[in-house]
């Protein structure tokens, strides 16, 4: 039985998430929580002809029900921006739906793998992971931020420029997922070379800052959805593959260094010890994180962009991690 429970079912996020699960063969239970509008989600979701069962849980006298015996649980839940924030701003709001989700998946499916959508997720995923040591049930290989939407956007945009095919393209994107904090690895995606070094400054930036786009272009009624759920699916589909033991499966993805020792000596020689949590490539196994692919060769520009990133990443993620530590749970 592999059961998936995505929590935010019901929001912008959640239903074309939950649409794109339900049609996978992987997955015999689908378990949508929120505080609102699941049932009518569910029993929409249910007509559609895939094996899976799905079962909809509004609130937390129902939230038992929606987590236990969890696989996977994917959290889409919380705020989205509005035009003139950053994913910091959302913080205040965001990180304390998070803890109470987290406390609930540390309580009632403490072994699942939880993947993290909510923002600022370079903060997020630190809550997660103190909530969950607080609870004396954290494996830092099976807690993930979701950074596939950086890289489909990459995979998109410079296809574009050097015409590649944009399903086939893979652009490493490592870092956070805020901002300057979204690293793209230009230089080490074959055809880039033929680009000027403005293309490359301009599409790194239409990278870094691809979710205001979004945010711009639906003026004030959220952030991106339908992609994101698409991405969402994607690294979903990923983790259950490597669950089901197919190998080579690569995602880059934001975990804390300590899921992998040996991988994390090859990173931190690059970010600095004081740097807890990094999206890198991961090798995904049936444990969780298999296995954290170096850095690899950097362009002088790239260094730079690093230099840029690192403070902003360092204090998202003590900000995350001191709003657990530091409180009475
Ligand atoms: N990681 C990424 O790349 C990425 C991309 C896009 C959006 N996001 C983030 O995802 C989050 C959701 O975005 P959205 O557009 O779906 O927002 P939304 O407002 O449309 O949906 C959020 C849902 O969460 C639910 N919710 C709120 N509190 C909850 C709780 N305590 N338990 C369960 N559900 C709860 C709401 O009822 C709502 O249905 C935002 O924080 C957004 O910034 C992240
Ligand atoms: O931009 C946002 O706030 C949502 C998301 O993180 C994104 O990258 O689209």
């Amino acid at each position: 039985m592999v059961k998936v429970t995505v929590c935010g079912a019901a929001g912008g996020i959640g239903q074309p998430l939950s649409l794109l699960l339900k049609q996978s063969p992987l997955i015999s239970h689908l378990s949508l929580f929120d505080i609102v509008n699941t049932p009518g989600v569910a029993a929409d979701l249910s007509h559609i002809n895939s094996a899976s069962k799905v079962t909809g849980h509004v609130g937390n006298e129902q939230m038992e029900d929606a987590l236990k015996d969890a696989t996977i649980v994917v959290i889409p839940a919380g705020v989205p921006r509005k035009p003139g924030m950053t994913r910091d701003d959302l913080f205040k709001i965001n990180a304390g739906i998070i803890r109470d989700l987290a406390v609930g998946v540390a309580k009632y499916a403490p072994k699942a793998f939880v993947l993290v959508i909510s923002n600022p997720v370079n903060s997020t995923v630190p809550i997660v992971s103190e909530v969950f040591k607080k609870h004396g049930v954290y494996d830092a290989k099976k807690i993930f931020g979701v950074t596939t939407l950086d890289i489909v956007r990459a995979s998109t945009f410079v296809s574009e420029l050097i015409n590649a095919d944009p399903a086939q393209l893979k652009v490493p994107v490592v870092g956070g997922h805020s901002g300057v904090t979204i690293l793209p690895l230009l230089s080490q995606v074959e055809g880039t070379n033929k680009l000027t070094q403005e293309q490359v400054e301009q599409v790194t930036n239409r990278i870094q800052f691809g979710g205001d786009e979004v945010v711009k272009a639906k003026a004030g009624t959220g952030s991106a959805t339908l992609s994101m759920a698409f991405a969402g699916a994607r690294f979903t589909l990923a983790v259950l593959d490597a669950i089901n033991g197919k190998s080579g499966v690569v995602e880059c993805t934001y975990v804390n260094l300590e899921a992998d020792a040996e991988g994390a000596k090859a990173i931190k020689q690059v970010v600095g010890d004081d740097v807890a949590y990094f999206s890198a490539q991961v090798q995904l196994g049936k444990e969780g994180v298999a296995k954290i692919n170096a850095i690899g060769s950097l362009s002088d520009f790239e260094k730079k962009l690093f230099e840029a990133a690192l403070p902003e990443l360092k204090g998202n993620i003590v900000k995350g991690a001191s709003f657990i530590t530091d409180a009475k749970l």
